[in-house]
């Protein structure tokens, strides 16, 4: 078992290693919001949620050797393990000792009692007001997630009615039977980890930094074919760890189509409809997937609405989804090529983000520009759209990089 420091504690406790670890003991910052401890983020290793004293599932030293049976416990009270309970007798009974050796009048006992074991049920909530908990949210407001998505996300109207519903509807499912699973496809810079990280905000506070959400990078965490295997035990053993400290875990898998070949399938025991392997559940986990396999055919589709003077709005899901996971099947390039979890429809939605306009990179710059606490300028805000790329080259109409590069290039105006 690996060694490594928690770096927010300061101490030094053996823990699973992070997937890849072995392979990459140094890995690079990767894209964007790398968890790597080393990739530059300021994201906490996803071991740590192996710490003690926490009610909501994080009560435990799990390592991967007793992750089941940290699982089992889990299940016998949403979260509170006999760590837990050992901790909370003992505090009952340092309340209890001065009131037993005075010997009070059994009314006053009585009322002690209660007044311990009221504590002793409520504990793990009051604990949750003021530290993130597994069990914190297991409802999400829908109207929150809708808001959310319509104030923030531009030029997608099939991923967000795709998201709001199919995220809503499995969270408020107390008994799903399987866990949710998503495979955001499109374009680059079209807000598929943006849409990640809206998700995860309205399921756990931390968003991103929730200690329930993992996101792996296939560049940082899986760089090298000859440790495919290890990057297989590795991964589901990190599954298995964390979804038995908390069922709801989400788990982000970002650069599918970088990802090689048969590794994802290494978790298709965990996406499928069992009722628990060994001891976990994985029915209330939550995965995405993320990938650039299939933006040809989005654009295609997407363009050729256009050309028929059509709205994208009428672009309708079925236009794509079918084609979407079988271009993902039959693409070696795509993390799923001839995938167990397409092949056996493990996968809930395929959905598709589609190449954004003008007018869309006008729509980012614009909340750039009031996030930074600017005016917004309506003479700069087309000069950075008028300065990205567009294709197809004669008609100009997708920008090729999205939204991604727009607020580097804002910082030209500003830069006094
Ligand atoms: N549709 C969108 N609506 C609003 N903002 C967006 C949209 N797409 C992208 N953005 C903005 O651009 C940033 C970069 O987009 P994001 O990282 O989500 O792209 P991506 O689709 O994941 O790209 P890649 O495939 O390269 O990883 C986001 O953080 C967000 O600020």
């Amino acid at each position: 078992m690996n060694e490594w420091k928690y770096r927010y504690l300061g101490e030094t406790r053996p823990a699973l290693p992070y997937p890849g670890d072995e392979a990459a003991p140094a890995p690079k910052a990767g894209k964007g919001r790398a968890l790597h401890k080393d990739g530059g983020r300021r994201r906490r290793r996803r071991s740590a949620r192996y710490k003690d004293g926490d009610p909501g599932g994080r009560d435990r030293k799990c390592s991967l050797a007793v992750a089941p049976v940290c699982g089992r416990r889990e299940s016998a009270r949403d979260g509170a393990g006999p760590g837990m309970k050992l901790g909370r007798a003992a505090l009952g009974l340092v309340l209890l000792a001065p009131l037993a050796v005075r010997a009070v009048e059994p009314i006053s006992l009585g009322l002690a009692l209660a007044g311990v074991l009221t504590g002793y049920m409520s504990y793990p909530r009051l604990y949750c007001l003021f530290a993130e908990c597994c069990s914190q949210k297991q409802s999400l407001s829908r109207d929150a997630l809708q808001k959310d998505l319509d104030s923030k996300l531009f030029g997608q109207h099939l991923a967000k009615k795709v998201i709001l519903n199919a995220v809503s509807g499995f969270i408020s499912n107390p008994k799903p039977k399987k866990p949710l699973t998503l495979s955001l496809h499109g374009w680059t810079g079209t807000g598929k980890n943006f849409v990640s990280k809206i998700i995860a905000e309205n399921i756990y506070e931390g968003g991103l930094n929730s200690d329930y959400v993992h996101l792996f990078v296939a560049t940082l965490h899986f760089p090298h074919i000859s440790n495919i295997t290890l990057y297989k035990d590795q991964l589901q053993s990190w599954i298995r760890g964390n979804v038995s400290a908390c069922a709801r875990s989400i788990f982000i898998f970002d650069e599918m189509d970088k990802m090689h070949a048969g590794l994802i399938d290494a978790i298709k025991p965990y996406l499928d409809y069992y009722d628990n392997l060994d001891g976990v559940s994985y029915q209330k986990a939550v995965f995405i997937f993320l990938s650039n396999a299939g933006a040809e055919r989005i654009t295609d589709v997407a363009l050729d609405f256009w050309r028929s003077g059509k709205q994208r709005e009428e672009i309708k899901l079925r236009d794509m989804e079918h084609a979407l996971s079988v271009s993902a099947f039959n693409n070696k390039n795509s993390g799923f090529w001839h995938s167990s979890l397409i092949d056996r429809n493990l996968i809930d939605y395929f959905v598709p983000f589609l190449p954004l306009e003008y007018k869309h990179l006008k729509m980012c710059i614009r909340v750039e520009m009031q996030s930074r606490g600017y005016k917004v300028d309506e003479d700069i805000v087309s000069r950075v759209a008028e300065e990205m790329t567009f294709f197809p080259k004669e008609e100009r109409v997708f920008s090729d990089k999205g939204c991604k590069t727009v607020f580097t290039k804002l910082d030209y105006y500003y830069d006094d």
